[in-house]
């Protein structure tokens, strides 16, 4: 096991580049499925999860190759198992998205319940809604689901919440499903935009791309293509944070601003503010963060919800901020039950933070952060803890660092690109 070491307390500066999306390369992968032609993806990010993903489609005998840094082909010309490889499908959240593509191609998929971040509960009831309505047949067992059917139907499906991977499930179920599909109360994440994008390009007619009601007309195949995925709107957000609670003049560079619009109400609660440069975002050095009150001078809450909504997976990156910003404010998690459990390393640096229960905190700011030794509980809570260690005096050594290759491509180096002391060694 590997860990960060960090020295915090130094100004960076310099420009940075956002890797492709996660969460739109993992449910890309599982879209591979649905054509026997060749598919190139482009700006895929090189990270744990999608290394995963590509194991877990050539334990199906799907062929993939790297063409070069970032430019994956998958090829599923033959599927020869419904069975994707447990122990690999345990690993990461997305393994359940090969459920609706391995039963268009085969009429029969048998999936080991998901891995992925541990926080809180994480439902998969929306997933097995839609595709029962599409009609297939689902067993569920304590650790594993098995699905089987005779071919797709289109149908009206009203989805009991807007999930994202349930939505990405219902699309891809969908496109190859005889008749019509409407999903409503869909989710319209930007990951979910690409996927709808790449299936387009591929020959799927889907209408409301982005919005939260999606209508597929089935076709009978889909072909090859080559697609270039988005920037990974989490990166940007965490670098944004990055930039803000160090003092630090960094240029993000393809950050397409405007998936950023909740994100600055957010942030601009905090006193963050950046400026737009055509596609780059440009955040200034040593900005005054301070809590902007609500009217009449309530304490303001930073919460999160789904697309257009501010995002959960910057939810910890915001709690960051605000141990450095003058005042006080409420962190509300609505969307996650264990998301906030990280808050602990936090206080152990020094913030101050009054953890109400499971989805509120109360941050009352600024607070001297110092170096700590510290664990990395999920992906998101990670890079948060990288960010603190950067702002702290002193350092900080941060292990279970997995967690965050899951998702942020070679992050020490392009910190360490920028100026950060960070360091990747092997544990002592
Ligand atoms: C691989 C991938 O893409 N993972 C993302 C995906 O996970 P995932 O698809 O697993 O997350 P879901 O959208 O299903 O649900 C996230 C949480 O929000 C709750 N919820 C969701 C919708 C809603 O209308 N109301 C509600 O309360 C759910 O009950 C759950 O606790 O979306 C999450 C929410 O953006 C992100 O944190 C994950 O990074
Ligand atoms: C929760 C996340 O990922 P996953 O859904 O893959 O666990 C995340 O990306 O923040």
């Amino acid at each position: 096991m590997e860990t960060f070491v960090i020295e915090g307390g130094h100004r960076l500066n310099g420009t940075i580049t956002p890797a492709g999306n996660k969460n739109a390369a993992l449910p890309l992968l599982a879209a591979c499925l649905l054509s026997d032609q060749p598919i190139i993806l482009r700006n895929m990010p090189d990270i744990a999860d999608v290394r995963v993903k590509v194991q877990l489609l050539q334990s199906l005998g799907i062929e993939c190759s790297w063409l070069e840094e970032n430019v994956l082909r998958v090829h599923a010309a033959t599927i020869n198992t419904s069975e994707p490889d447990t122990a690999l499908a345990r690993r990461i959240r997305t393994s359940i998205l090969l459920a609706g593509p391995l039963l268009v191609r085969t009429g029969r998929a048998v999936l080991a319940r998901p891995g992925g971040d541990s926080i809180g509960h994480r439902r998969l009831d929306t997933h097995f809604l839609a595709l029962t309505a599409l009609g297939a047949e689902v067993e569920v067992t304590k650790q594993a689901y098995e699905l089987k059917a005779d071919g797709l139907v289109g149908t009206d499906i009203f989805l009991d919440e807007m999930s994202v991977t349930g939505t990405e499930q219902a699309i891809m179920a969908a496109v190859l499903a005889t008749g019509t599909t409407t999903i409503v109360n869909a989710a319209s994440e930007p990951h979910v935009q690409d996927l709808c994008r790449c299936l387009f390009a591929m020959g799927a007619k889907i209408t409301g791309i982005g919005t939260n009601s999606l209508q597929i007309q089935g076709v009978s195949r889909l072909n090859g293509t080559e697609y270039t995925l988005g920037p990974d709107f989490m990166e940007v957000g965490s670098f944004i944070g990055l930039a803000a609670v160090t003092g630090s003049n960094i240029r993000i560079a393809n950050a397409r601003p405007e998936e950023h619009r909740m994100t600055r109400i957010m942030f601009g609660r905090l006193g963050v503010t950046w400026q737009d440069e055509g596609p780059d975002i440009v955040i200034p050095a040593e900005q005054e963060l301070r809590v902007r009150d609500d009217l009449h001078g309530v304490v303001p809450k930073i919460d999160d919800m789904p697309w257009p909504g501010f995002p959960p997976d910057l939810m910890s990156i915001a709690l960051v901020i605000a141990t450095q910003a003058q005042g006080t404010v409420l962190i509300h998690e609505k969307m996650f039950d264990g998301r906030l459990f990280f808050v602990d390393k936090l206080l152990s640096m020094g913030a101050r933070v009054i953890l109400c229960d499971p989805h509120r905190a109360v941050v009352v700011g600024p607070a001297k952060l110092y170096g700590e030794r510290l664990t990395s509980p999920d992906i998101r809570a990670g890079m948060a803890l990288v960010i603190a260690a950067l702002c702290a005096k002193g350092t900080s050594v941060i292990s279970n660092i997995a967690q965050i290759d899951r998702g942020y491509q070679r992050i020490e180096q392009r910190l360490a690109a920028l100026g950060a002391r960070i360091e990747r060694r092997p544990a002592e």
